[in-house]
């Protein structure tokens, strides 16, 4: 299981989006009336918001999530607005709350996304609803019953409500969160965990004025913005590489100025490294020549083109300019030596294995694999991006020509 620590990048909204609700707060008070009460109903309005677009992006965690919010707002509003001192109901919300919570949230955390409108999704959402439901009506009662309901009792007369053992569980929700996005790395675990801190933060500071509705817009702002990138992610990033997809691509190239250069890349020999080591080595192989294509330097930006080709757009660059980038690259792969770790995948033909020139076979576990390259420039034969992009398809297929693993570009 791969960790990806840079997923946590992700959390980097969060870092802008929870100071600004805290201290935006303070301004609440200034405002008249008409606007605070149209401000107190903008949390149910933001989760409504994220509620269609989760049902039209069918995206169950997000839904649940939000609704969640809206829930945990409406109770705080109903219910909370008082002494928790002098009103035993009050206490008994807050504790159902601050149980319901962190078990709710790592049922959403865990759980993989199965969409909504079919049986795996509805099942989901009916095994929340039922959570919810039992952690609402057990919890105060089994804290109530026991030695935990004293160290879960908040401390009503602090800043800082929680309980110690309340925190502890908060805590440990928070690090699962954070764990499974350096695993999954997706945009959802990311908004799934900016939701599930601010209704926290709520939750520990509910005496301070206007927290619940400020940390309910975080939490519904983070839900959305989760929504907004995870549906980019799907219309333009590539899944298997994780770099720009074509449509990205498309995009970029009715943007370009008047000086570009781009590149097309293929790996070489590629069917035949497939046949032989099998598609899921093949997918291995295009992940390395994606990783080492996204760090190209040079100004370049790299997107999977399709199949086992990539294209590096370069703005403002000449060819001569993009060279050097580019050989580092192809030298760079050339002179890897990739472990195969699925033994069961490893060359069925020893002969076949040994026939590969894209793909050398070296020794028991380990293969290197090498790319051609074409580009071209944007000239007066060439004015447009497409005329560009296929006149560095031609180059490529002129790099093939020669031998393959090497880079051939328009004079
Ligand atoms: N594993 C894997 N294979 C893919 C993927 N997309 C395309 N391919 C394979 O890539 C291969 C492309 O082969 P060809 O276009 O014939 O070219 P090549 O074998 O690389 O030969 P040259 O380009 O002439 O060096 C085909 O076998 C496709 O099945 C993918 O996402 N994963």
């Amino acid at each position: 299981m791969a960790l990806h620590p840079t997923a946590l990048v992700k959390l980097l909204p969060l870092a802008v989006l929870i100071p600004g609700a805290y201290f935006g707060r303070g301004q609440i008070s200034l405002l008249d009336d008409d606007l605070r009460i149209i401000l107190d109903s903008l949390p149910y309005l933001l989760c409504l918001g994220v509620v269609l677009m989760s049902l039209q992006f069918q995206r169950g965690r997000l839904l649940l999530a939000a609704i969640s919010v809206a829930v945990f707002y409406w109770v705080v509003q109903s219910y909370l607005q008082t002494s928790l001192n002098r009103n035993t109901d009050a206490l008994r919300a807050y504790l159902a709350l601050s149980f319901a919570l962190p078990v709710m949230a790592l049922y959403l955390l865990l759980l993989p996304e199965r969409g909504i409108w079919n049986l795996q999704g509805l099942i989901a959402a009916l095994g929340f609803i039922l959570l919810g439901l039992a952690c609402i009506e057990l919890g105060p009662w089994i804290l109530g019953i026991n030695d935990a309901a004293i160290s879960y009792t908040p401390n009503l007369n602090d800043v800082y409500m929680l309980s110690k053992s309340a925190s502890i569980l908060a805590g440990l929700t928070a690090l699962v969160g954070v764990v499974l996005l350096c695993i999954r790395n997706e945009e959802i675990e990311a908004a799934l965990l900016g939701a599930i801190l601010p209704v926290y933060i709520a939750l520990a500071f509910l005496h301070v004025e206007y927290i619940s509705v400020s940390m309910c817009i975080a939490a519904s702002l983070s839900l959305a913005w989760g929504l907004l990138r995870s549906s980019y992610s799907m219309a333009y990033r590539d899944e298997l590489t994780g770099l720009p997809g074509r449509r990205a691509l498309n995009e970029r190239l009715k943007m370009l100025g008047k000086s570009y250069s781009i590149a097309m890349i293929d790996v070489d020999r590629f069917k035949r490294f497939n046949d032989t080591y099998g598609h899921e080595v093949g997918d291995e192989v295009l992940k390395l020549v994606a990783s080492r294509v996204r760090s190209i330097k040079g100004g370049g930006t790299a997107y999977r083109y399709g199949g086992e080709e990539f294209c590096v757009v370069f703005p403002r660059k000449t060819v001569e300019a993009t060279l050097e980038p580019i050989e580092k690259i192809r030298d760079g792969i050339a002179s890897y030596n990739m472990s195969i770790r699925n033994r069961s995948k490893r060359p069925a033909r020893m002969k076949e294995g040994s026939r590969l020139r894209g793909a050398t076979r070296l020794g028991s576990d380990q293969v290197s694999i090498t790319i051609s390259a074409g580009v071209a420039a944007r000239s007066p034969e060439h004015p447009d991006p497409d005329s560009v992009l296929s006149e560095a398809d031609k180059m490529l297929y002129k790099a093939k020509r020669r031998g393959r693993n090497r880079v051939a570009y328009a004079s």
